[in-house]
């Protein structure tokens, strides 16, 4: 069992579950970004600017070395935004040993190179280093899992003892986890749900309804599906926790960030007042552009993925993209 854990990325997510696992009786260290915010934890006890109102576990450590969090950890949890991954990762490699567990929160797409996380710390890391890569993503908002409500997520690894270890480390009574073998296809479901989030944000902001919401999602999941499948990904894997299950929580929660710029976006808010209003990360939004290219690259349709783009990238009216999307050819649903 992993005992002495590193947490990398005090968002709300790395901090959340550091504390998750500090409340299990793990040794773990939390590495910040900022500085000042490793001051803070410290001093209150509490992660003000990324998850306000929750106490920190008292064996909590706080860090802004990345070598004090990873160096001779048995596990370390990624939980870093996407786009900044990859540069994260590699500061790492010095402080990484062949046993160390890496277990990536991101969901996201690259912006650059359009790779899922594992497939960019695949390039990043030795072979050895990322036999030990795993993938922790469903629908879990921060906030409910740090109140300890209910929630079931996914590890998903290519080797399923690796799965297994991390099921064992993260799983608490009120925090289940299921393996999964199909690690892009995780990733996939994980990274898309957040460009529907904006289309259901969109409608809600714009006054549509439930029908035209219940619509997002189920054509969301099938065009989330279809790209997956064409990089690889299991079909099946999109029916799940990561696929679906994500999809639903983060179209209709109110605690999604990216349900949330949508929702403003749909009110006529523009796209750089809402993003310099927000601290958080909405991984939605440049992985739209990714989606949108990698669609391109490998052939598939991605009708509302296209009108997302559209709406934050070309400044199309919301209003002129639903009519857009309602108006195009008529086809048959499967196939
Ligand atoms: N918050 C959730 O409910 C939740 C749940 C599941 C997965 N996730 C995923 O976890 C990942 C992290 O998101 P979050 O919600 O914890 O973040 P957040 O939005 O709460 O905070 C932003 C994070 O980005 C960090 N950051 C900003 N610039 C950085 C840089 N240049 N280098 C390194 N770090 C930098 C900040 O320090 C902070 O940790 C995302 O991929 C997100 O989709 C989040
Ligand atoms: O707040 P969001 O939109 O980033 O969603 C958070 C999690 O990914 C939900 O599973």
């Amino acid at each position: 069992m992993n005992k002495n854990i590193g947490v990398i990325g005090a968002g709300s997510w790395g901090t959340t579950l550091a504390n998750l696992l500090a409340k299990k009786g793990y040794a773990v260290t939390l590495w910040a970004y900022e500085p000042e915010l490793v001051d803070e934890m410290r001093l209150r006890r509490e992660n003000g600017p990324f998850l306000p109102g929750i106490t920190l576990a008292p064996a909590l450590k706080f860090t802004n070395s990345l070598e004090e969090a990873a160096a001779g950890k048995e596990l370390l949890l990624l939980a870093s935004p996407s786009q900044v991954m990859r540069g994260v990762v590699s500061r790492l490699i010095p402080f990484l040993r062949a046993e160390t567990l890496l277990v990536s929160a991101a969901k996201g797409i690259e912006l650059d190179t359009l790779k899922t996380v594992s497939q960019a710390c695949a390039e990043e890391l030795s072979p050895a280093l990322f036999g030990r890569f795993c993938v922790l993503s469903g629908p879990s908002f921060a906030r409910e899992v740090a109140q300890e409500m209910p929630t079931a997520v996914v590890a998903a690894a290519a080797d399923p003892e690796v799965a297994i270890a991390v099921q064992r480390c993260f799983t608490t009574e009120y925090f289940r986890v299921y393996t999964n073998s199909d690690v892009v296809g995780v990733e996939i479901g994980g990274s898309l749900k957040n460009v529907i989030a904006l289309a259901a944000g969109i409608s809600d902001g714009l006054g549509l309804g439930y029908n035209t919401r219940a619509a997002l999602i189920t054509r969301g999941l099938a065009e989330m599906t279809r790209l997956g499948v064409a990089i690889g990904a299991h079909p099946e894997t999109f029916a799940g926790l990561a696929g679906m299950g994500d999809l639903v929580l983060t179209c209709t929660g109110d605690l999604s960030r990216n349900r949330t710029v949508g929702m403003k976006l749909g009110q006529g808010i523009p796209l750089k007042e809402i993003l310099g209003e927000m601290r958080m990360v909405a991984e939605g939004v440049k992985t739209t552009a990714s989606a949108w290219r990698l669609a391109g690259q490998v052939g598939v349709e991605m009708p509302i993925t296209e009108k997302v783009y559209q709406i934050l990238y070309e400044d199309k009216p919301a209003r002129q993209a639903v009519l857009e999307l309602m108006t195009r050819d008529l086809k048959a649903e499967r196939g």
